[in-house]
């Protein structure tokens, strides 16, 4: 089967505010996949809900072929939109966490990824600068041999150098055949890496297609038609 996530009329209120409204998906196996929309359009609900941070909702959602659950959380390694460690923690005392946490954390890899970003193992994380400190949580979040790697606005706040060191190591370090899903508003640095394109609006899917075929039929790039899809009155 060629489908790793599946959503069937997924709704997910805050009170009376509906966050997502019946929204389908069919995520494929293999493709980067970039999940666009205006703030407060319900990008980081819908990866709460995938990654089992939000459990109440209605809807189902099949990781993989079965129904969401806690062992469906193995299988994917998320990168929030906030630090997620402590940091007065050494970063080897985080890897050994990770290593006990994750069966499938691939140790030789996080070396090779710190090593890439010249990050000493025997530092505090609270010495390192935010920018070194993105790129730990990117290479734990990495290192991992998942079926789904998530990242919620994996380059908001970084400078425009680092944001294409983030970038190309998400391109080029994520598990072959694995299936990446990315939200983001800087849409000018990954309009070439994505294969399909999601664009939310008010909790809605307005669409989900391959980038050439949005491309060829909207006859401009990915940021032109985001900002004419979403353009303020
Ligand atoms: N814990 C919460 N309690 C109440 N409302 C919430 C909560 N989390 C999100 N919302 C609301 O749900 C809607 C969707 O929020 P969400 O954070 O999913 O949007 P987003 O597309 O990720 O936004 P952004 O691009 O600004 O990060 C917004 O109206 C937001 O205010």
């Amino acid at each position: 089967m060629n489908t790793i996530i599946k959503i069937n009329n997924l709704t997910k209120s805050y009170g009376s505010l509906n966050a997502l409204v019946n929204v389908n998906l069919e995520l494929k196996k293999g493709k980067i996949i970039g999940l666009l929309g205006p703030n407060g359009s319900g990008k980081t609900t819908l990866i709460k809900v995938l990654t089992g941070l939000l459990k109440q909702y209605s809807g189902t959602v099949y990781i993989d072929g079965h129904l969401k659950s806690n062992k469906s959380k193995a299988l994917i390694s998320y990168l929030p939109d906030q630090l997620f460690f402590d940091s007065w923690m050494k970063i080897k005392d985080l890897k050994n966490y990770y290593k006990d946490m994750y069966t499938d954390f691939d140790h030789d890899r996080f070396q090779v990824l710190l090593k890439k970003f010249k990050i000493e193992d025997r530092v505090y994380i609270k010495k390192l600068s935010k920018g070194n400190q993105e790129k730990l949580q990117l290479a734990l979040v990495l290192s991992r041999r998942a079926k789904i790697y998530i990242f919620d606005e994996p380059i908001g706040g970084v400078d425009p150098a680092l944001r294409q060191i983030i970038l190309d190591t998400i391109m080029n370090e994520h598990e072959p055949d694995s299936t990446v899903l990315l939200s983001t508003h800087q849409i000018y640095d990954v309009e070439s890496l994505f294969d399909e394109v999601i664009f939310l609006k008010e909790g809605r899917v307005l669409l989900h297609k391959p980038i050439d075929e949005l491309i060829e039929t909207s006859g401009m790039s990915l940021l032109e038609t985001f900002k004419e899809v979403f353009k303020y009155a």
